[in-house]
């Protein structure tokens, strides 16, 4: 089976958390935590760092792993680890791949549409994540 590696951040400022769309090339759509795959003899924190510059044109510090995910299908299984991720007070975003980007306040439901492998991640945040 094709195992599948991801790095997502889990941005928070003021009680929010950094989400981004998923591009309409990319199925499936919906609003996920900012990341991608891994590529070959990577390191998690290496990847996300170079997906965050990729996706919203800022360095960042990637630091611990908070949560880990596995969804698995007939074809493949995806491994999805959410890095608790630092950025500069004053960074700007600036989406470099047709994505949007929202700060959602962390409490309550989940957003809706968020991709249904991150609920429980979102739950997480809920119960223990707050800043
Ligand atoms: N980045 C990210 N991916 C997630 C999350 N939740 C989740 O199920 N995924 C899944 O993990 C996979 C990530 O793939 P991707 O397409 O974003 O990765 P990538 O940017 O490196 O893609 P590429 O190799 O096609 O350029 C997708 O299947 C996506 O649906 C999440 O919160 N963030």
């Amino acid at each position: 089976m094709k195992i599948i590696t991801v790095v997502a951040a889990v941005i928070r400022r003021e009680g929010k958390v950094l989400l981004a769309s998923r591009p309409a090339s990319k199925p499936p759509l919906g609003w996920e935590f900012p990341g991608g795959k891994v590529e070959p003899g990577e390191n998690f924190n290496a990847a996300l760092r170079r997906e965050l510059l990729e996706e919203l044109g800022v360095d960042s510090v990637p630091a611990d792993r908070l949560y880990k995910v596995v969804t698995r299908n007939a074809e493949r299984e995806i491994r999805l680890h959410f890095i608790r991720t630092l950025l500069a007070p004053d960074a700007k975003i600036v989406p470099k791949e047709g994505q949007e980007f929202r700060w959602v306040e962390l409490s309550g439901e989940a957003p809706e549409g968020l991709l249904a492998p991150d609920l429980p991640v979102w739950n997480f945040l809920i119960n223990f994540g707050r800043p």
